[in-house]
């Protein structure tokens, strides 16, 4: 029997190609994609004729293809998250002649209800999964200290002279701030600078654990107390701070029911393990954080106001980038040599029309979208400098700061004026679709952290991505 491809009739290839792997995508070496198949772009809501030829990231959230196809290292069952779900994807690395040649990747699943069946299966264990990656991450994180902030503002500065001076304080701490302006690296560096320094410092994340984790996993679980409890039960986070510092991020998103049970262990400084019968003595400084109007919760009902006042001992506002322009420029060098060490780059700087476009944006993700835009700019830069056109589309257009473009300015009559203005209703849309693309541009596609920026629920968040076609 033959045995070789030439046997197969060169009409087959396309569909034994479809049937081995529903989902599939070759690219070349710089990352281009050079076949993409129905099946794949269907699920992407985009078609091959508008995939094909270009770079895969622009194609694919999330991928991998053009870092397999740079590195030759192949990636298996990877988890891939794609139109807010975990697809498992495999990348290869394609060798011909002994040389690397491009990258094939597959996704797996052949039909939309194989997917949801799976989704529905693992999503539970993907949610516990990414919150203890996320904890591992961290605790094996440097810590920061106040010279690891950045900036020379006078709100900034401000701030961070308080931070400075309270940091010898046992008293509770409650940094606001919008998210991504560095609330997390004012908690590290009060309680590195605090007489509890060489003690333990836990950080929490109070939104991205799972409601049903949250109370075992803050005051731990003594031996029996659910099916799948670990023998001998574990130490919640409260235990393991004990003496230190314990950082409860995202306060503001704690449910009710628990706001009060964290009310109690503030009191009276002991904690009784989920299923156990004994209190245990802890001493812990509490730093809370939140983006979310804490005044405004109470006044509605969403939060307790007892546990604010208990917390609110020392508030620190820190000042959003918009705020703060003038630091743009210093905490980019600064931003730029941390990704030089992990890039293995040297030498990196900006031109002064990138300069000038990071000033006029609005940061509406603070530093952590600062640090998105140039660690995208250094994948895709080949040089030194970094110009307008490795910034994502939409710094690259030099929209206004609303990301919306300024007609009003350029028309020069009324009845221009007037021909440009569109229905209400339309220009609403058209804004709240430009707000979603671009939260979804900040947080590299990641859905649930766009609706927290775009301060709407994750309901809402899909339904209006659902009315405005966004995939
Ligand atoms: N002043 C600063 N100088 C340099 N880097 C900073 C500064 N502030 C924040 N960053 C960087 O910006 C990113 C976001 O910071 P951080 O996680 O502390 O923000 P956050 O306010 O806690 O965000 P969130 O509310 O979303 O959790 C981090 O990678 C951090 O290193």
């Amino acid at each position: 029997m033959n045995s070789r491809m030439e046997a197969i009739p060169a009409g087959w290839h396309e569909q034994i190609i479809n049937l081995l792997a529903e989902r599939i995508v070759v690219t070349d070496r710089e990352g281009k994609i050079i076949y993409i198949n129905e099946a794949y772009c269907e699920f992407l809501g985009t078609t091959v004729e508008v995939a094909i030829n270009r770079p895969v990231q622009d194609v694919i959230e999330n991928t991998r293809m053009h870092i397999v196809a740079k590195t030759g290292q192949k990636e298996l069952a990877a988890l891939h998250p794609i139109n807010g779900s975990e697809m498992i994807a495999n990348r290869y690395p394609l060798i011909v002649d002994g040389e690397l040649v491009g990258a094939l990747g597959t996704v797996m699943f052949r039909s939309p209800e194989e997917w949801r069946m799976y989704k529905t299966k693992i999503q539970h264990l993907v949610e516990e999964l990414k919150y203890y990656k996320t904890k591992v991450e961290k605790e094996l994180k440097s810590k920061y200290y106040f010279h690891d902030l950045i900036g020379s503002s006078q709100p900034f500065l401000a701030a961070k002279k308080l931070a400075e001076r309270i940091s010898a304080s046992n008293s509770s701490v409650l940094l606001i701030g919008e998210s991504g302006t560095g609330k997390e690296l004012f908690a590290h560096a009060i309680h590195n600078h605090s007489l509890r320094s060489s003690l333990p410092f836990v950080a929490i994340n109070c939104a991205s654990i799972p409601e049903h984790l949250l109370e075992s996993e803050l005051f731990g679980y003594d031996d029996g107390a659910f099916t799948g409890a670990k023998k001998g039960g574990k130490k919640g986070q409260f235990e393991i701070a004990h003496n230190g510092t314990l950082f409860l991020d995202e306060i503001g998103d704690m449910p009710l029911s628990m706001q009060s049970k964290l009310l109690r262990v503030l009191q009276e400084k002991e904690v009784q393990r989920v299923g156990g019968q004994k209190s245990i003595p802890v001493d812990v400084r509490i730093i809370a954080a939140t983006h979310r109007d804490l005044e405004k919760m109470v006044e509605e009902g969403k939060f307790r106001r007892d546990l604010y006042y208990r917390l609110n001992v020392i508030k620190i506002e820190i000042p959003p980038l918009n705020k703060r322009k003038g630091d743009i420029k210093l905490i980019s060098m600064s931003l730029l040599k941390k990704l030089e060490r992990k890039f293995f780059r040297t030498g990196i700087g900006m031109s002064e029309e990138v300069e000038q476009r990071l000033m006029e944006h609005s940061w509406p993700g603070n530093i952590r979208e600062l640090e998105n835009v140039l660690e995208r700019a250094i994948n895709v830069l080949d040089g030194q400098t970094i110009e307008v056109f490795h910034l994502p589309l939409y710094l690259r257009e030099g929209q206004n700061s609303n990301g919306i473009a300024s007609a009003m300015g350029e028309a020069e009559s009324v009845e221009e004026m007037s021909s440009q203005i569109t229905p209400l209703k339309e220009a609403v849309a058209q804004v709240e679709k430009e707000a979603i693309l671009k939260a979804l541009t900040v947080t590299s596609g990641n859905k649930q952290e766009a609706a927290r920026l775009l301060e709407i629920g994750k309901t809402r968040f899909y339904e209006k991505c659902k009315l405005y076609d966004i995939k």
